[in-house]
């Protein structure tokens, strides 16, 4: 299933810069490679090798190969933070039978910061003639049509809201039948980038909007999700669990705040979060030592959306990587259900597309499988360009976790909501 080159033996430099420059700027305006959140972050330039996996076995695959490349690679690093070093960029696909291809990707240059720390990194075979260290300069702007989302139409021809809304409903009927608890179902849009778009202003916008969220550019999958799936640095490990949404009324304060309080107070919404904790807590628990989790769900305010969210923080038990442990994780209640092979099973019928990497993963990893993964939320994946005008097909994916009592209209409008990050990065 999965189809790898034998790996070139890499050498990796990192040399501290005087300077944190701004890295959205100097990305790639057709292929942006981007991790950031705040004043953190890094962005990937060029190049140097592509790993492809599928199947069910795409993580433990990765793990694999990445540990193999690692092992051999000879890395010069004089700044020892996070994120410094060899590094692979990588995005993994939600479905064991997705055609998306999930990949690692090593960048040829990437520039990274650590609050007012920032480093350089250049990555090459090792007996290829190294690149200067040297930031390059930012690629000219291009233009910025936007683009304009409308519902993805179906293969079978039919309308997809209301195939969404039958979805929700026999999710809802199988439920009361007792099949499974919790079941996440999703819905599309679609649309045309120009050709020659400058990918750089949705990515800005991103960043700029969602400063909780991770703004990601990866292989053409754009967004900025604000559920961190696992973080491990130096035995440490930490992840968010979101479950539970309410859309934002920032024009009513008090609109909002109601809104706030039903979520925090409702026992629905509080019995969906709990499925998602737990699935984290099982999944993880043979992997760590010292779990624990932040006392109630808090209310995490992002500015299209309140979430019911717990932090959990951990020692790393064991020698996984990063990898192993999204694999472990994968898929979680938050983006699939409860028990998880029935959802899984049910969401492959109820859902008339491929997911894709939507409610995959997204993030990076380093030689030493430490890194940053987020579920790949809030986000659209963007298509190969049309021969003839250069156009590309955008597709953004937003989903809700069913429980008992969900109301499918509800349900609807809740995606909407949880739409609007690429809608509005994405508009003209
Ligand atoms: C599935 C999505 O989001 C997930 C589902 C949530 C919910 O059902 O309340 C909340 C956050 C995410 O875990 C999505 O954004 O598409």
């Amino acid at each position: 299933m999965t189809s790898t080159p034998p790996a070139p033996r890499l050498r990796a430099t990192t040399r501290p810069l005087e300077h944190a420059p701004d890295l959205i700027s100097l990305a790639d305006p057709n292929a942006p490679m981007i991790w950031t959140r705040g004043d953190r972050g890094c962005v990937g330039v060029g190049e140097v090798l592509r790993l492809s996996f599928s199947g069910p076995h795409r993580f433990t695959d990765a793990a694999a190969a990445w540990r193999r490349i690692a092992e051999t690679a000879i890395v010069d690093d004089s700044v020892r933070m996070p994120g410094s070093g060899l590094i692979a960029l990588g995005t993994f696909a939600f479905a064991d039978e997705s055609s998306a291809e999930s990949v690692l990707i090593v960048p040829r240059l990437l520039v990274a910061r650590h609050r007012g720390q920032a480093w350089i990194t250049e990555i090459a075979a090792v007996d290829a003639d190294p690149a200067p260290l040297a930031v390059p300069d930012p690629p000219a702007s291009r233009a910025w049509e936007g683009v304009r989302f409308g519902d993805r139409a179906l293969a079978t021809g039919g309308d997809s809201v209301a195939s969404y809304l039958a979805g929700v409903r026999e999710a809802g009927a199988r439920i009361e039948r007792g099949e499974f608890e919790k079941i996440v179902i999703a819905r599309q849009l679609e649309g045309a980038l120009p050709g020659a778009s400058d990918l750089r202003v949705p990515l800005t916008r991103l960043a700029e909007h969602y400063l909780d969220c991770w703004t990601f550019a990866v292989d053409g999958l754009i967004g900025a999700s604000p559920e961190t799936l696992i973080r491990s640095t130096s035995g440490a490990v930490s992840a968010r669990v979101l479950a539970g949404t309410r859309g934002r009324h920032s024009e009513d304060a008090a609109r909002d705040a109601r809104a706030r309080d039903e979520l925090l107070t409702s026992a629905k919404e509080q019995h969906e979060h709990a499925f998602a904790v737990q699935s984290v807590v099982t999944a993880l628990s043979p992997h760590v030592r010292d779990l624990r989790t932040s006392e109630e769900p808090f209310p995490l305010q992002l500015p299209n959306v309140w979430h019911l969210a717990t932090d959990l923080g951990a020692a790393l038990g064991e020698q996984s990587s990063s990898i192993e442990l999204v694999g472990a994780l994968h898929p979680t209640a938050a983006v699939a259900g409860t028990p998880t092979a029935t959802a899984v099973a049910a969401i492959a019928e109820l859902e008339p597309f491929d997911r894709g990497r939507y409610s995959g993963a997204v993030g990076w990893i380093d030689a030493d499988g430490d890194g940053e993964w987020v579920i790949a939320l809030r986000c659209a994946q963007l298509g190969a360009p049309d021969a003839q005008t250069g156009a590309r097909p955008v597709v953004a994916s937003a989903g809700g976790g069913i429980v008992a009592g969900s109301d499918p209209d509800h349900e609807l409008g809740e995606t909407v909501s949880k739409f609007r990050p690429i809608t509005e990065a994405f508009a003209r």
